[in-house]
């Protein structure tokens, strides 16, 4: 594997409820290496969520460590935390979250909004990813004018558009039909091999998993398998 651009060391993470302690993930330790697409997958409740989001510094450990790039997120306050995130992730989701009264062009601007970027360099970055998931002729159309493949492409270009260093992306297909979904993971492989981003992809298909470079399985908050996916492409 090229060189570990995230690095998860002893994570713990449990909650509460009540008086009882949950242990969600368990002296958990992983390595993704730059450009790397990875797929997690596990029952129900294994915590493949859990897991994602710490990653993705939206929740912090228990226990352990997570490293990204040159940040420690899990030494970080939650005002570092969500300043990091802004520049370095991207999210997908599976029911897309776009904003109903903006355009496909307005969501994807979006986060850049949060950068200190002129409008000028906001509309090449957004031209160059609505280019990218091949939507520059739907632009102005709002979320209830796209399909639902289309609009998980407008969620793609959204979650490429700051260049994040992640892109994490929770259960991408699964609202989608198969001919939908494909196009959502040729995406991602084009993110992966033309742009060097790295992904990490929760989902419960094992089609989908297919397409990543590498399957993790989640059971009760630990990896059970690590399997290297032989790219049929
Ligand atoms: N904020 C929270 N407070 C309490 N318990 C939580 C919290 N978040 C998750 N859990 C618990 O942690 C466990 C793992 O949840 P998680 O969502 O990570 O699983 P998952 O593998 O993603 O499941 P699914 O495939 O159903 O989405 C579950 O038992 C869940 O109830």
């Amino acid at each position: 594997m090229s060189r570990a651009i995230v690095q998860v060391r002893d994570l713990h993470k449990s909650f509460t409820r009540g008086t009882e302690a949950i242990h969600v993930l368990r002296d958990l330790t992983l390595d993704v290496g730059q450009a790397e697409f990875l797929a997690l997958m596990g029952p129900s409740g294994s915590g493949k969520t859990t897991l994602l989001n710490l990653i993705a510094g939206l929740d912090q450990p228990t226990d352990g460590s997570i490293t990204v790039g040159e940040n420690v997120i899990s030494e970080m306050s939650e005002s570092e935390l969500a300043r990091w995130r802004t520049r370095h992730v991207g999210f997908v989701f599976q029911f897309y979250y776009l904003l109903p009264v903006l355009t496909a062009y307005e969501n994807v601007e979006l986060p850049l909004l949060l950068l200190n970027l002129t409008k000028e360099q906001r509309r090449k970055q957004v031209e160059t990813a609505l280019d990218l998931v091949g939507l520059t002729n739907r632009m102005d159309h709002r979320p209830g004018q796209l399909s639902g493949g289309q609009q998980q492409r407008v969620g793609i270009a959204r979650a490429m558009v700051t260049d994040p260093t992640l892109i994490v992306a929770d259960e991408p297909t699964g609202d989608l039909d198969t001919k939908s979904a494909d196009e959502i993971l040729n995406l991602m492989e084009i993110l992966r091999a033309q742009l060097g981003k790295t992904i990490i992809m929760v989902t419960h298909d094992p089609k989908a998993a297919g397409r990543a470079q590498r399957v993790l399985h989640l059971e009760k908050g630990q990896l059970v398998h690590d399997t290297a996916v032989v790219m049929s492409h």
